[in-house]
């Protein structure tokens, strides 16, 4: 009988947790993300002053009804020296963030970066920010997992708008040969400093790995 009682209790207390993770180059955002998305569900104020992540930071929120479950957001160094680690996060993550600093990524037309006249300094680091995208989608241990690719920065004056981000950039690395495997995805834009976006980004990701738990089951909390 008690362990009856116990498991009925544990059943009706107990929440999904699912596993997200933010990748992208150093400097796009990741730590101001997840410093704005904790502060959006606790009583507390972000803590902006970041300094480049060397390693891992990982915090656990708790979504209030009616999404009603744990995500546990791992943030991961996007120093180059540091790429190689994300491997290991990606089997048993259930969603991937992969933020794009969109004052650093030039027109952010990858078209252009094929001619003579596309390669220069003025492309800022979009031919970087591809050739990671590719292979993060390109990974089969990521194979199916739904990516939501974050347009950041969008209060500064010299930000690239989403839209061209997304056509583009995203849509042509997601059509390209390195494209992956059919998953679902999406390019909202954000401001990760003034919180702006951050809400609807949550959103997505809580219907997405809702929608894909038979592929990839949450950890019961
Ligand atoms: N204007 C503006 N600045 C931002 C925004 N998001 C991040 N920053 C700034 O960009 C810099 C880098 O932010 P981080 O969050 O540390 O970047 P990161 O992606 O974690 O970098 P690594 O840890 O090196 O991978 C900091 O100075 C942030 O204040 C944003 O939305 N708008
Ligand atoms: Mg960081």
């Amino acid at each position: 009988m008690y362990h009856l009682f116990k498991s009925l209790y544990l059943h009706a207390t107990s929440k999904e947790e699912y596993s997200i993770l933010l990748l992208g180059l150093d400097n796009a955002g990741k730590t101001t993300l997840l410093e704005q998305i904790k502060a959006a569900f606790s009583a507390n104020h972000p803590n902006l002053k970041t300094v480049p992540t060397v390693g891992q930071n990982v915090a656990t929120v708790s979504l209030p009804p009616p999404n009603s479950l744990y995500l546990k957001i791992w943030d991961v160094g996007g120093q180059h020296s540091l790429r190689g680690l994300w491997q290991s996060y990606y089997t048993s993550c259930h969603a991937i963030v992969f933020v794009i600093d969109s004052t650093d990524v030039g027109t952010a037309d990858i078209a252009t970066l094929s001619t003579d006249a596309g390669r220069g300094e003025e492309h800022g680091r979009l031919e970087e920010c591809r050739l990671v995208l590719e292979s993060v989608l390109h990974n089969q241990d990521a194979e199916g997992v739904p990516i939501l690719v974050l347009a950041n920065k969008q209060d500064r004056e010299d930000c690239v708008e989403v839209v061209r981000i997304k056509e583009g950039l995203v849509r042509k690395v997601f059509e390209g040969e390195k494209g992956g495997n059919v998953r679902d995805s999406r390019v909202l834009p954000c401001s990760a400093l003034t919180g702006t976006g951050v809400q609807e980004a949550v959103e997505w990701l809580c219907s997405r790995v809702k929608w894909n738990k038979e592929a990839r089951p949450p950890v019961m909390r």
